[in-house]
């Protein structure tokens, strides 16, 4: 008789993970009678998976449930309405019938799908960015230009604010300056210094926030600083099973303690990144607007145009120099696809 091999840990954890994904897929789809189920009420998706969602109803308590034929696209943060299961043997406990109007979607460029939604009734993006590793006011126009097409709030958070010495203050607030005159609400915070972080939990409060910026920012530790239980779960659950990847790969929402709520995943931190086209990225240049389409010329590049009315803007002083700078920038790296192709996959 052959001798049993020793799994390896690695084998080991990959068959726990397939056993998870077994599970989660085994979630029973149920044909609901009226009878077995209670009263509807109102919850929100925290997460969706396949054919189930998971819902919080007002209390709290998180319903695994089956999705009724006719409710298309649920996403989490959606609003729903859903009826309990009064049986405890399934391993589904509820139906979800209707979803309400949603204030904001999410979504992002689908090979198949062409928009897939990822988040619903977003009320605020968080873009987050630093001195270190670099200060990027092109990424930082991307997400505005993101953001000012969905119709979601930006506001723009400068993390690692310990790091700013005097000689970078004066810098990095003539810059932050420039957002503030457009209209647009600044922060300041620091995970190590602890500055800015109480009126940070302020502004999250009574919103579904989600946090966007470059890789190295700071995301994770400022999620961590104002949600500790969060970091400690994430460990847990990807140290014992493949669920862990469940969690990190499917849009989740979460609760400050402080009130308000967070919507991460990988694919939201990335959140508008993509392609564009340069008409889009005009118009999210919101200050530009009341010059577009007086341009001497139709088809006029807004770069060293004749008759360009956004540069007669920028000598006005109407329109901050940077930003055209930075349009520019944006719109020539859209023909070489740099900015996109990093984010892609
Ligand atoms: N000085 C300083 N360093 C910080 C602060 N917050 C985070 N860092 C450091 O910055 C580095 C990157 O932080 P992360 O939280 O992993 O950054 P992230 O934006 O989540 O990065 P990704 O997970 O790659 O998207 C880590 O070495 C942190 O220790 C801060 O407030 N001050
Ligand atoms: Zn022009």
């Amino acid at each position: 008789m052959a001798k049993a091999k020793k799994l390896t840990k690695g084998q080991a954890r990959r068959i726990k993970a397939n056993q998870a994904k077994k599970l989660r897929k085994q979630a029973e789809d149920i044909q609901w009678h009226d009878d077995e189920l209670g009263l509807p009420e109102d919850g929100i998706v925290i997460s969706r998976f396949g054919q189930h969602a998971d819902i919080e109803n007002q209390s709290n308590e998180v319903f695994r449930c089956n999705i009724r034929r006719g409710v298309e696209s649920l996403v989490c943060g959606d609003r729903v309405m859903f009826r309990q299961g009064k049986s405890l043997e399934h391993s589904v406990s509820g139906v979800i019938e209707a979803v309400q109007e949603r204030k904001s979607i999410l979504s992002r460029p689908d090979v198949y799908d062409g928009l897939k939604p990822i988040a619903a009734n977003i009320s605020q993006i968080i873009i987050v960015t630093t001195v270190l590793p670099a200060f990027n006011p092109d990424i930082i126009d991307r997400y505005i230009v993101a953001c000012e097409q969905t119709g979601i709030k930006p506001v723009i958070l400068m993390n690692k604010s310990d790091l700013i010495d005097e000689e970078l203050a004066e810098i990095v607030e003539e810059q932050l300056d420039i957002y503030r005159d457009i209209g647009y609400q600044v922060y300041y915070a620091s995970s190590d210094s602890g500055q800015g972080i109480d009126e940070l939990r302020t502004q999250l409060n009574q919103q579904i926030s989600i946090f966007v910026g470059q890789s190295g920012v700071g995301k994770s530790t400022l999620v961590n600083t104002l949600m500790p239980e969060l970091g400690l779960h994430t460990k847990e659950v990807s140290e014992n099973s493949g669920l862990g990847q469940h969690t990190t790969t499917v849009a989740r929402l979460y609760h400050f303690n402080q009130g308000g709520d967070l919507i991460d995943s990988p694919g939201i931190r990335e959140f508008g990144l993509w392609h564009l086209s340069p008409e889009q990225v005009a118009d999210g240049f919101i200050e530009f607007s009341d010059y577009l389409g007086t341009c001497k010329f139709r088809d006029c590049k807004h770069a060293d145009d004749p008759g360009c009315a956004l540069i007669e803007a920028v000598n006005q002083g109407k329109i901050h120099p940077e930003r055209l700078s930075s349009y520019q920038r944006i719109v020539e790296s859209l023909s070489s696809n740099t900015l996109t192709s990093r984010f892609k996959q």
